[in-house]
């Protein structure tokens, strides 16, 4: 990369391997073949694309956006009915400034669903998340709206780590296997950023603390017309992922980065609110299975003579890790 485009985060059109990822015929495609290696570069140079041609009907992604501003602009009363405590699994509605990131509260409120766990599905391990979702009353429709969006997701991550499995060089169905993601988990915020009241011109605010995604992928959902999030490039300036309608802006996360011996980075993010309208963000993210051990794949470390970069990590135990600090004290 030259020094003027650090970074620039590229826009990838995916409808060709989504209409093609789960043929036999897959090796011989050229369109397919021509996504995998822009999703190659973009995952080893930036950690972050926006994805198109994704085939998701603008009005569902604007529905989720739309009832969750609503959400969030009724009363206390009324949105504490779900808070979010340790004994609800961190399932549920956290206030402003509840959610910590390094130590400091990040200034957004927001609502975490998790894939259902029934008790005692991975022992020890997953006590922590036991529980099914607090899903708002009002507006009646969430829940559902939300369950078909979930639904839509998980299948659209699910071929684009068909066409990553591809660009790592190995089998297509490598993260379908048992022990990988072939039981993935899932994660969703529901994310509200007050705006800046105009008392406090110059003093932008911390939205979400500099932080990296968890486990696979993440789609992001953002409004349109505020820049807020923010990327970190290799020359730790951070750079705007301005929204652009009708994409996802689409992230690695840490379990990616271990898979790929670190090909593939787990880039560092933030969120800055600089702007006086409430700002709503929806990130999806795609996991592997909770009680997944993650280690190197064999086909990234030979490219590194055999060197493993990371350690093994079961990724139940890294995001509870993570749930934990960011909610200490609840
Ligand atoms: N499930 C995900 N990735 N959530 C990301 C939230 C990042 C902020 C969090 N307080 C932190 O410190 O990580
Ligand atoms: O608000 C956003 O656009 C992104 C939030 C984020 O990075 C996260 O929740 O992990
Ligand atoms: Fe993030």
């Amino acid at each position: 990369m030259t020094t003027d485009d650090l970074m620039t985060i590229p826009v990838i059109d995916i409808a060709p391997l989504l209409a093609k990822c789960d043929d036999p015929n897959i090796a011989d495609d050229k369109d397919l073949l021509e996504v995998v290696a822009v999703l190659d570069q973009a995952c080893r140079e930036v950690g972050f694309f926006y994805v198109k041609g994704h085939g998701v009907s603008d009005s569902l992604i604007k529905d989720v956006r739309d009832l969750t501003r609503i959400f969030f602009h009724l009363q206390d009363d009324e949105k504490l009915k779900i808070k979010l405590t340790s004994k609800t699994g961190f399932r549920g509605y956290q206030s402003i400034a509840q959610n910590v990131t390094k130590g400091l509260p990040d200034l957004h409120e927001a609502i975490d669903v998790y894939k259902e766990i029934k008790p005692g599905t991975y022992g020890q391990l997953g006590t922590a998340l036991v529980g099914s979702n607090q899903w708002p009353e009002n507006p009646v429709r969430m829940k559902s709206v939300l369950e078909e969006y979930v639904d839509v997701l998980n299948e659209i991550s699910r071929k684009i780590m068909r066409g990553i499995a591809l660009a790592l060089g190995g089998p297509v169905d490598t993260f379908e296997q048992e022990q990988m993601a072939g039981d993935h988990f899932w994660v969703m915020r529901l994310i509200g950023y007050p705006g800046l009241n105009s008392g406090s011109k110059n003093t932008d605010s911390v939205g979400c603390g500099a932080h990296t995604d968890y486990g696979l992928l993440t789609l992001v959902n953002q409004d349109e017309g505020i820049n807020a999030l923010q990327v970190k490039n290799q020359n730790d300036e951070w750079i705007p992922a301005v929204p652009i309608p009708g994409t996802f802006v689409c992230n690695i996360g840490d379990m990616l980065q271990i898979w790929s011996n670190g090909e593939y980075k787990s880039t560092v993010h933030r969120v800055i609110v600089d702007s006086p309208n409430y700002r709503v963000s929806v990130p999806f993210f795609y996991e592997p299975n909770f009680d997944a051990l993650v280690e190197p794949l064999k086909v990234c470390k030979d490219r590194s003579s055999g060197v493993s970069r990371f350690e093994k990590v079961v990724y139940g135990e890294h995001l509870v890790r993570k749930v934990l600090t960011n909610f200490g004290s609840y």
